[in-house]
């Protein structure tokens, strides 16, 4: 390994040996691109196309990974006389990679098999030639970084990038992670292309939400529930039900295409599925590890680099199905509180004016030619009378969980319950917040409807409210696009809007 810099103080290249990664971590307000001049390399399984630039900006933090060996090309960028080089820059040859290609292969195999299945043919020759486990249904758990979502990624990047035409399903249930949309939410999404990495605003890459990425060839049309609010302690209950209905419809969507199920799933979990924060009691920890176990039908848990949990999942699932402990990467980096809000603030901000990445100076459009570096969308501001969107709360403003409830306690507001707000009321906290606009339901001739109905509903998109002006009964409301919202329902989190 060996680092030049050939005249300019922008421009730095790196010659990269066979299995090591060059890690970075981008500070606020910096950007940076890399160019693959020879070799192979990927980030975070996606491979780097030789001669192109790739984009990094919003104090993204990831690795360029080589098998091969390689030679890259850094650019960056400088913002109000701040010299834009990564904070933190290295190359380590200490790698976790050969571990996650073994589990990538052994995944591969699991494939090749269930697809044998369906179409009829003889199993592949193996010590297990006559066993069908079925396709990979992967659950990956691990404590706060520890490297989950970058596993996930990892090992989704290799299935597509394997060229069987696996488009294995990624299921997002962090909340505080954002996926493909805004914190909050939990989502699935059937993978085509590989997952790129640009910025923590859009952490897998881009929803196909606006016309630019729309025309993307890897553009992902996410399936969306609205959970609300970044902590799982929140409402434990809710979140339970959503992953079912989550799962639900990934299943549903697997029974309809037999020959796409054999690519599998791969389920990202929240820190807190594995480590019990003093609120998010052990129960429900493992009543939501259970949710996920039931709802996607997993059959292969990966915990990462977490001994005690590792132990307690083989006790709990190692009879039924495959358990397997993989190691911690060394370069994951550990992300404060503050941190994340600001990633938090950023995705929502990307959500409704799309995601812009400075490049490097030097470095223009057409030279890039990266759809990722002026991704600009124009959101709708309009005014709306009081009535013509109902608005609902699940459960109380400020709840703690039932389980912390003095015993013998009942409450009168049920956690699953859906409360209606008045806007004209200064307590609904609408000013500002951050709604989720739901998808009608899909049979509203039926007549037989339910109360908690609202909680089974799909998100079709987001909505800020960014004036409540009571005198005259009208909100006004930010968008994505134009449209009407009449007769719609919108349900609050704990989210809100802020200018940049
Ligand atoms: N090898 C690496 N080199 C540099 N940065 C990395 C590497 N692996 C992961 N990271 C970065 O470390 C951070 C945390 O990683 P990641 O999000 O995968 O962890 P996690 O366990 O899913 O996090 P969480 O605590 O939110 O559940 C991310 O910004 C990610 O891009």
């Amino acid at each position: 390994m060996s680092a030049s810099d050939p005249g300019s103080s922008h421009i730095k290249e790196w010659v990269l040996d066979r299995e090591t990664e060059y890690r970075f971590e981008l500070d606020p307000g910096s950007s940076l691109a890399i160019r693959l001049l020879k070799g192979f390399a990927e980030v975070f399984g996606a491979e780097l196309a030789e001669g192109k630039y790739y984009l990094f900006g919003h104090e993204c933090k990831a690795a360029v990974f080589t098998w091969q060996g390689c030679t890259i090309e850094m650019s960056f960028a400088t913002v109000a006389h701040v010299t834009g080089t990564p904070s933190t820059e290295y190359v380590s040859d200490e790698t976790p990679m050969y571990a996650y290609a073994n589990v990538h292969l052994a995944l591969e195999k699991m494939r090749v098999r269930a697809l044998s299945v369906h179409q009829g043919s003889p199993l592949p020759p193996g010590p297990d030639a006559e066993v069908d486990s079925g396709p990979p249904r992967v659950l990956v758990l691990g404590p706060e970084n520890s490297g989950k979502t970058s596993v996930c990624k990892i090992l989704t990047n290799y299935a597509v990038r394997a060229g069987q035409g696996w488009t294995p399903i990624y299921v997002n249930t962090d909340p505080s992670e954002g996926g493909w949309t805004i914190p909050g939410t939990i989502s699935a999404v059937p993978v085509t292309a590989s997952l790129g990495t640009s910025s923590p605003a859009s952490p897998l890459g881009s929803a196909a939400t606006s016309a630019p990425t729309i025309l993307s060839s890897n553009a992902l049309l996410p399936l969306v529930y609205w959970y609300g609010h970044p902590e799982i302690k929140r409402n434990p209950l809710l979140m339970d039900r959503l992953i079912r209905n989550l799962g639900e419809n990934v299943v549903e969507r697997h029974d309809l295409d037999p020959e796409g199920r054999a690519s599998g799933i791969i389920v990202d979990t929240p820190s807190s599925f594995a480590s019990s924060p003093s609120s998010t009691s052990a129960d429900h920890r493992q009543t939501l590890i259970r949710a996920c176990v039931d709802a996607f039908r997993i059959n292969v848990i990966l915990v990462v680099g977490h001994e005690k949990l590792n132990v307690e999942v083989q006790r709990a699932y190692g009879s039924r199905m495959t358990v397997v402990k993989i190691p911690k990467s060394g370069g994951v980096v550990e992300l404060d509180v503050q941190y994340r809000q600001r990633i938090h603030a950023q995705q929502i901000y990307t959500y409704m004016y799309g995601q812009v990445v400075s490049p490097p100076r030097g470095l223009s459009a057409s030279v890039i030619g990266d759809a990722d570096f002026d991704g600009r969308l124009a959101p709708s501001s309009s005014v709306i009378p009081f009535g013509e969107l109902t608005f609902l709360r699940i459960g109380e403003k400020s709840m703690a969980p039932s389980s912390a409830l003095p015993i013998g306690a009942t409450r009168t507001v049920n956690e699953m319950h859906p409360i209606q707000l008045d806007p004209a009321s200064p307590g609904s906290g609408l000013l500002n917040a951050i709604v989720a606009l739901l998808a009608p339901p899909v049979h509203p001739e039926e007549t037989e409807r339910y109360d908690e109905e609202v909680l089974d509903l799909q998100v079709s998109g987001f909505l800020a409210i960014t004036n409540v002006d009571v005198p005259n009964r009208k909100l006004t409301i930010l968008s994505p696009g134009p449209g009407s919202f009449s007769g719609r329902t919108a349900t609050i989190g704990s989210f809100e809007w802020s200018e940049p």
